[in-house]
């Protein structure tokens, strides 16, 4: 089948189109109904059916004869371990924790938080609970303590499961302690904490509500357990993403449009299939660890890279070449910030050289938005198509690519390529009209989008409905905007809202701000991200201080700065913030953020005709400039 037959299809016809590709996955009981929309705006797919991931992940490769196929390699060059698990070994070992997991008295619907760092015990855990049909929820490891005490006072979880520590390349960081902090910031008490201790940090646990992760497992190992049935609309995972405000989003996941929507995605949309070794060199923290370091992968029965690494300082730039030579990747799959850090590092490309990147097939890069010279000098070097697709954690999986399975095509530099099958991608106008090819606007989904897509906000569908869907009616509203060319080429030119994107990092400048406006001294406060040559976009702070305050204004940043790295985490980067005398705002009082960051970024920023005082911005023109 052709791109465009898909496409059409699967817009004409969804049901026919998600009824047929429902082959793909292995079900309890198969679906007789394809899509329930009698409840509008909500659609569940597959609303009668039942199944279950883990078993689709793991025991029917095993079932069919492949056991001693690689799954799952792991390769730390933090710590230089390398371990391979077989099918079969990884279903012994996921078997092995769900039987702790139901020991520890969880059950299908109870929600399991796992605050990880990248080894084999965070993908084994999200298995398992999958296996029993609990709910996971990973809290990325650079998160904070009030963050993820966030995530677990919203996600109350039966059981939290974690480390004794993560190692990033200047230093090792102790989880425990910081799991300890979100347990006493949050209101909710899990019954139980397992923790995997590393040899690097050994972690004390809290008599009668810590447990080691190794004794877990001899127990589960004594009574494994099997694939509890689930229908597909339950819910496999429950993943935060960041939001305008502080608070962030439970992107919820069903089990059975997810997995027809990874089976589908892995080979057509990146080109790979079982048997191939499949590199996603993200975080098990983000959409991207969930969909393509676990499910897309070993859904497919392929071999998917688990990487505890940079990709440069472990050791050096060549460290990605090194991965790909070692274990024979067929595609790489990660986010233009890694391209800029190694071209940083190594300009001319000459570690590429040292290494045999035969086996590379593609390098897909998404999770920010690329540019045309990380584009040229990836392709350059590489010798390979590199593939941008554009998603989003609400999506799972893209939404724009260049579709390399179904039928590779032009591609397009600063374009994400077309729309996946399945997503109705339409960009409208402020009154929700269609805007013409080539006219920019925001880019919105037409409902229902396909399967794997977010089925609500966990416990708020009213928050999900006013988020996503109440902008314009029967769209999904993405909150980027953009354009699409004559050729049906989508390109995405950035967020509407105030969220940021640093380094591949989604994250809220209004959660920012909420950490600076607790500091005693400030009056008020923004934040905005501005462009990054190597980080995408930045986050940028302005404060102004309370009449009569005399601190010294470095000692201020200083204070702010180490006050958002504490409360939402090293991976935030804020590090820059200025004292100035006034924020500029619209009459009702609303800070004119876009005007702020369209300046900072030098372009010609629209002053609206509703500005209060527009001397303040005048004073603030050179600050934000830089000049
Ligand atoms: C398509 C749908 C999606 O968008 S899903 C999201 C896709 N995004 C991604 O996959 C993320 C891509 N980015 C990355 O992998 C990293 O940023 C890369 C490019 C590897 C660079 O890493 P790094 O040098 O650590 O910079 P960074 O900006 O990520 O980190 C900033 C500070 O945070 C820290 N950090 C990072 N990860 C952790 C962690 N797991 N645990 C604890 N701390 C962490 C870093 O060490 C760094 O700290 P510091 O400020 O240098 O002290």
């Amino acid at each position: 089948m052709s791109y465009r037959e898909a496409y059409q299809q699967s817009i004409s016809s969804p049901e026919e189109f998600w009824g047929e590709q429902a082959a793909l996955v292995d079900w309890f009981r198969k679906p007789q109904q394809v899509l329930d929309s009698t409840n509008p705006p909500f659609h569940r797919w597959f609303p009668d059916a039942t199944l279950n991931t883990c078993y689709n992940a793991l025991d029917r490769h095993v079932v069919r004869g492949a056991a001693e196929r690689t799954a799952l390699i792991y390769d730390s060059a933090v710590t230089g371990t390398k371990r391979r698990y077989s099918y079969a070994e990884l279903l012994t070992e996921v078997a092995a924790f769900a039987g702790a997991l139901q020991q520890l008295g969880v059950e299908k619907g109870d929600r399991v938080v796992v605050y990880m760092p990248m080894i084999p015990e965070a993908v084994i855990a999200m298995l398992a609970c999958a296996r029993i049909g609990a709910v996971h929820s990973v809290v990325f490891g650079g998160f904070a303590p009030q963050e993820l005490a966030i995530r677990i006072d919203d996600a109350t979880p039966k059981v939290v499961v974690s480390a004794s520590c993560g190692i990033e390349p200047s230093r090792t960081i102790a989880y425990k302690p910081l799991l300890d902090q979100a347990l006493e910031l949050a209101e909710h008490a899990p019954e139980a904490v397992v923790v995997k201790q590393r040899p690097e940090v050994t972690a004390e646990l809290v008599d009668g509500r810590d447990l080691d992760w190794d004794v877990a497992m001899s127990a589960g190992r004594v009574q494994p357990a099997g694939c509890v049935e689930v229908a597909a609309t339950d819910p496999l995972y429950v993943l935060y993403t960041s939001g305008t405000t502080g608070k962030p989003k439970g992107i919820v996941r069903d089990n059975g449009g997810h997995a027809v929507a990874m089976a589908w995605s892995f080979p057509n949309v990146y080109g790979c299939d079982a048997g191939d070794v499949w590199w996603a060199a993200s975080d098990v923290g983000w959409v991207v660890g969930h969909s393509y370091i676990v499910y897309g992968p070993l859904i497919s029965g392929a071999t998917t890279v688990l990487y505890e690494g940079k990709p440069v300082g472990t050791p050096d730039a060549g460290a990605f070449w090194r991965v790909i030579e070692e274990y024979g990747v067929k595609a790489l799959f990660t986010a233009p910030t890694a391209i800029r850090a190694i071209k940083k590092e190594d300009p001319e490309g000459r570690l590429v050289g040292e290494y045999d990147l035969s086996s590379l097939q593609t390098l897909f890069l998404a999770g920010e938005r690329l540019d045309p010279d990380t584009w040229e000098w990836a392709g350059e070097k590489l010798g390979v198509p590199v593939v941008d697709n554009w998603w989003q954690t609400e999506t799972g999986w893209p939404i724009a690519s260049n579709l390399r399975g179904l039928e590779p095509m032009e591609i397009k530099p600063g374009s994400p390529s077309v729309p996946v099958p399945g997503f109705d991608v339409q960009v409208l106008d402020g009154s929700g009209n269609q805007v013409p090819p080539g006219s920019e606007g925001a880019i919105c989904l037409k409902l229902p989008m396909p399967p794997g897509t977010l089925a609500t906000l966990w416990g708020d569908d009213q928050r999900y409905v006013d988020s996503y869907l109440s902008a314009f009616d029967g769209y999904y509203l993405s909150g980027d905007g953009g354009y699409v060319d004559p050729d049906g080429y989508v390109y995405v030119m950035g967020r509407t809202d105030d969220v940021i994107n640093v380094a591949g990092h989604r994250l809220s400048t209004g959660s920012m701000e909420e950490v600076i406006s607790r500091h005693p001294a400030v009056a008020e406060c923004a934040v905005i991200g501005v462009a990054d040559p190597m980080k995408g976009q930045l986050p940028r702070g302005f404060v102004v201080l309370k009449a009569g305050v005399e601190a010294d204004p470095d000692e201020i940043r200083d204070e702010l700065v180490a006050r958002v790295r504490a409360e939402i985490g090293a991976v935030a980067a804020f590090k820059e913030v200025v004292v100035v005398g006034g924020l500029p705002k619209t009459r009702s009082g609303k800070i004119l953020r876009k005007t702020m960051r369209e300046i900072a970024d030098g372009k010609d920023a629209a002053v609206p005709s509703t500005i209060e005082d527009a001397g303040v911005l005048d004073t603030l023109r050179p600050v934000l400039r830089r000049e």
